[in-house]
């Protein structure tokens, strides 16, 4: 499985304001290159703090540049929330229509939960006892096909998967904005790193809209 994290962040490093309400931090020019990205996948990961704080439908994606890397038959990219108990409301975007959605669950959603989701459409897979076991998950969702998923956040999801050493690489958008708060998410949140962090190796800078465009592998 090859992952690759994509994130928007203000220039102090915020994703959201303390409202955890969506915030346009990147403009037209990085959302394209933000569906190209999602073309270039299998599926579109966030985790459900995302889901419930901006509901988003990830369906929006570059089908031109897809069908060019992966043929004219190339199914778009399925949609994958991470949430431990089932949170997701049946009513989401991210369970309407197509593409298929994965809901990666944890023995902590309560039955009721599973039930209801599966039956908005969802496949629901579980690994993990209180939280999501992602190193499982990952390789569950690779046995339905999915090789290469990018994770559109959010701060939570993303530093479990820099925890779990699952991060191949990391593109980030750093808008011209200040957002501030010590309780608004950032790129990687969690319990944070103390020791053994992990190092990146930068491989290009990109100025676009009013930013710029940092990419690095994790080493
Ligand atoms: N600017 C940007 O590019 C983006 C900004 N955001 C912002 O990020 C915020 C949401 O981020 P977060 O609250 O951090 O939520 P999140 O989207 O990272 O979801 C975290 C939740 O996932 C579940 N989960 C299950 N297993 C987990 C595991 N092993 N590790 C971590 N989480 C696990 C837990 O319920 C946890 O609360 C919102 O304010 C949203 O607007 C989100 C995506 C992109
Ligand atoms: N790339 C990027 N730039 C921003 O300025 C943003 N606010 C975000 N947010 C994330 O974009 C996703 C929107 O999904 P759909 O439009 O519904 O497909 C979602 O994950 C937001 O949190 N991203």
């Amino acid at each position: 499985m090859h992952v690759s994290v994509n994130a928007a962040v203000s220039a102090d490093g915020k994703l959201s304001s303390r409202r955890r309400e969506q915030i346009a931090i990147s403009g037209d020019d990085d959302f394209a290159r933000v569906d190209r990205l999602r073309a270039e996948s299998d599926a579109v990961v966030v985790g459900v703090g995302t889901v419930l704080a901006d509901d988003p439908s990830l369906v929006r994606y570059d089908e031109t540049h897809r069908t060019s890397i992966r043929g004219e038959t190339a199914s778009p990219p399925a949609r994958v929330v991470v949430d431990s108990s089932c949170r997701t409301p049946t009513n989401a975007a991210i369970l309407a229509g197509d593409p298929e959605t994965y809901v990666l669950t944890s023995d902590a959603a309560p039955e009721s939960r599973l039930t209801a989701l599966r039956d908005a459409g969802a496949t629901a897979l579980v690994a993990g006892e209180e939280r999501v076991d992602l190193t499982d998950a990952f390789a569950a969702i690779e046995t339905h096909g999915i090789e290469r998923v990018m994770v559109e956040g959010g701060g939570e999801l993303i530093f479990s998967l820099f925890k779990a050493a699952l991060v191949d690489e990391i593109t980030v958008y750093i808008g011209n904005t200040v957002i501030g708060g010590r309780d608004a998410p950032t790129l990687a949140d969690g319990d944070g790193f103390v020791e053994a962090f992990p190092e990146l190796e930068l491989t290009s800078v990109e100025r676009i809209d009013s930013g710029v465009v940092l990419a690095w592998h994790v080493s």
